[in-house]
């Protein structure tokens, strides 16, 4: 975590969305340094790629990371598949190093700020980063649980263009006070239909694993932040045309997606 501690030593951090976005005059600012929390399933990967779009920050997923070692066949292959294809979670040495080495390589290449996906995901990560780096807000994302298992069964990756989509159609009825949900398939263009892959560790039995490993493990990162007051909770009303707007509005983000926007 070398990288990131000399990034934060040099720069001040800006503590929430309101204050990113705030008229005050600017200081000497450094880009976001945020953390998305929430359930396998729950769309922390869709969401914190477009905010990363927009913001200009690079969004950093563990998940992805972990995968990419995997498929590069190197020294930790054999044992992160087994870890991964069971649904449990990799060592926190092995996630820091891949971390520390990521970020390291985005600062050599001139990066600042990032939008974390997937880390920290244990007490002990939360308390490391929180050692190295200030982090600004955290967003915890929710959905009604019924719709957990069937989006991750749903989730489709193209193997060309890496494109991520979601071939599940989720309808809940409202009943009980609870709203319902409606949430579209997000069908990949015609290009990318035939070569959809699923990934190994998104069947029934291995994604239950990872949401009751979530509870015991994860689920405690998001008191850490709350205790903290960094903890932005959003429910997620929907799929992305009824979600991302709301978000941005939570964020206080959606006056400059507009300016970006008009000046793109
Ligand atoms: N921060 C982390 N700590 C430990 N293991 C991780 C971490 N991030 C990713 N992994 C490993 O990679 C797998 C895939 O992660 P990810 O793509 O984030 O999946 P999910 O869809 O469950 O959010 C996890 O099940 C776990 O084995």
């Amino acid at each position: 975590m070398a990288a990131i501690t000399r990034l934060v030593k040099r720069t001040p951090y800006l503590p929430c969305a309101a204050r990113f976005l705030s008229n005050a005059p600017p200081q000497k600012e450094r880009n976001v340094q945020w953390v998305f929390l929430g359930c396998p399933g729950v769309g922390k990967g869709t969401y914190a790629s477009r905010l990363c779009n927009l913001l200009g920050v690079p969004h950093i997923a563990t998940g992805d990371l972990v995968r990419s070692e995997l498929a590069s066949n190197g020294p930790l292959s054999s044992q992160l598949s087994e870890i991964v294809n069971q649904g449990k979670l990799v060592s926190d040495e092995i996630i820091m190093s891949l971390l520390s080495k990521r970020l390291a390589d985005g600062e050599a290449k001139g990066e600042s700020g990032f939008i974390l996906d997937g880390f920290p995901r244990t007490i002990k990560q939360a308390e490391i980063l929180e050692g190295v780096t200030d982090i600004d807000l955290v967003v915890n994302l929710k959905i009604q649980e019924e719709a957990l298992l069937a989006k991750c069964l749903g989730r489709r990756i193209c193997n060309q263009c890496g494109g991520n989509f979601n071939v599940a159609s989720i309808s809940i009825k409202g009943e009980n006070g609870r709203p319902g949900m409606v949430m579209a398939p997000l069908l990949p263009p015609a290009h990318c239909m035939s070569k959809l892959v699923t990934r190994s560790d998104d069947t029934e039995e291995v994604v239950k694993e990872r949401l009751r490993i979530y509870s015991e493990k994860s689920q405690p990162v998001e008191e850490f932040y709350r205790s903290r007051g960094k903890l932005l909770e959003f429910d997620l009303p929907g799929g992305i045309p009824e979600s991302w707007p709301k978000l941005l509005q939570a964020l206080n983000l959606y006056d400059y997606e507009e300016k970006q926007s008009v000046a793109a």
